[in-house]
């Protein structure tokens, strides 16, 4: 395969995160701390303690500067990193400090690739990055609110850690199975975490995440321990690439790890209500048989959709059926080349997985899943 010479420009960003990426900690801090000298007044956007949010923002950056060379992709991920920093209260006026606190640490953190060139890149980079951030924003400012209050309806406890939450938006809430939101609890202020809607959307316009309270992970412990009917949380604009091509008739495999199941199921609802008929092949893993909180509805969804088969993969414990690695079992019933593959669950699962699929001969525009950088922070 002939892969594209980087552009100069590009060539020269990658060579300066080469650079930073063993003391990506320290330049992290640095940004930071350039930032809010510079600008006191926005350390009021980020959360009380900076530990959970640390890195976001400088990667986030960083993931967009490494994605000059592929407009389409860089486009995309900017727009809706543009749009969801609305809730956040960030204005257009304040992304040109954002950029000279970017150029301060890389300058300071990657000194020995750093010329004039160089710094001449990241400004024609920042410059579009931030460009594109704005104009989305102030799109979505026309049409959309930049969060949604919405009121806890239920929350159902399935297992010692995983609970069902229901909630109901101030404001009507348009998204598509397979997609994700940020969540914000007023018991973490700004502190913002990523999950997928477990359901299609539905006539009462009710939403339900699936969330698994993980250690340390404040957001999560707060929505299964502390939520409760009438607790308001709020939530970020829709977001996410998982979703179904109701223009194609190929098959679905879906591979859900642990709570990562949710969007598949939303995904399933979504085929059903298109009334595609397509096969869908559900592989839900989970460590241990008493994880799989959510295999009696998939159980019944199968009973009523011939088209639907469920099969599920436990990795830890031996149990009656299938044992291993997720990945493993979804080779064993390949092959797959005519279907696309979903894969949700944790960063670790979605590699392995994506490698599996690739190895055995699915094409990767068939496979899809969400950034993993973005889920890492949806476990917290
Ligand atoms: N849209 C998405 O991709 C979504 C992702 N998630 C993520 O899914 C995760 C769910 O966590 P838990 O419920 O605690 O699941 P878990 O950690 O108990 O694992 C679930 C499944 O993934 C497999 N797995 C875990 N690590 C693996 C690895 N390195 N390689 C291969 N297989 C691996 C396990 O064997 C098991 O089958 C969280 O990280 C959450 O952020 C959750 C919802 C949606």
């Amino acid at each position: 395969m002939d892969a594209k010479p980087p552009s100069p420009d590009a060539f020269l960003i990658r060579r300066t995160m080469d650079e930073i990426a063993p003391v990506a900690d320290k330049a992290t801090s640095y940004f930071y701390a350039l930032l809010f000298l510079r600008r006191p007044d926005l350390r009021d956007l980020f959360p009380a303690a900076m530990e959970a949010q640390r890195d976001r923002l400088f990667r986030a950056l960083l993931a967009a500067a490494d994605r000059i060379d592929d407009p389409g992709a860089l486009t995309e991920y900017l727009a809706q990193l543009g749009r969801g920093h609305r809730k956040y209260g960030t204005q257009a006026h304040d992304y040109p400090a954002l950029g000279e606190a970017l150029i301060g640490a890389l300058s300071r953190y990657a000194s020995a690739v750093w010329t004039a060139q160089t710094e001449a890149a990241w400004v024609r980079a920042y410059t579009v990055i931030s460009q594109i951030m704005i104009d989305a924003a102030a799109a979505d400012e026309k049409t959309a609110p930049a969060w949604w209050s919405a009121e806890v309806v239920s929350n159902e406890r399935r297992t010692r850690d995983v609970a069902v939450l229901t909630v109901r938006t101030d404001q009507p809430y348009p998204f598509l199975a397979g997609q994700y939101a940020a969540v914000e609890t007023p018991w973490w202020p700004r502190v913002w975490r990523h999950y997928s809607f477990a359901s299609a959307p539905r006539a009462d316009g009710l939403l339900t995440f699936h969330v698994r309270a993980v250690p340390a992970g404040w957001v999560s412990n707060a929505l299964v321990n502390r939520a409760a009917p009438g607790s308001v949380i709020r939530l970020g604009p829709p977001a996410g690439t998982m979703t179904v091509d109701h223009a194609s008739a190929s098959g679905l495999l879906c591979l859900g790890g642990g709570t990562g199941i949710a969007p598949i199921r939303a995904l399933v609802e979504d085929v059903a209500a298109h009334g595609d008929r397509r096969s869908v092949d559900i592989f839900y893993g989970a460590r241990h048989a008493a994880d799989l909180y959510d295999l009696d509805t998939l159980l019944q969804m199968k009973a009523r959709h011939p088209w639907l088969s469920v099969r599920t993969v436990v990795s830890d414990t031996p149990p009656d059926a299938l044992t291993g690695p997720l990945p493993d079992a979804v080779e064993e019933f390949g092959p797959w080349e005519t279907h696309d593959a979903y894969l949700s669950g944790p960063p670790g699962m979605i590699r392995s997985s994506v490698d599996t699929l690739v190895r055995i001969g699915m094409p990767s525009h068939r496979i899809r899943h969400d950034l993993v950088h973005e889920l890492v922070s949806a476990a917290k």
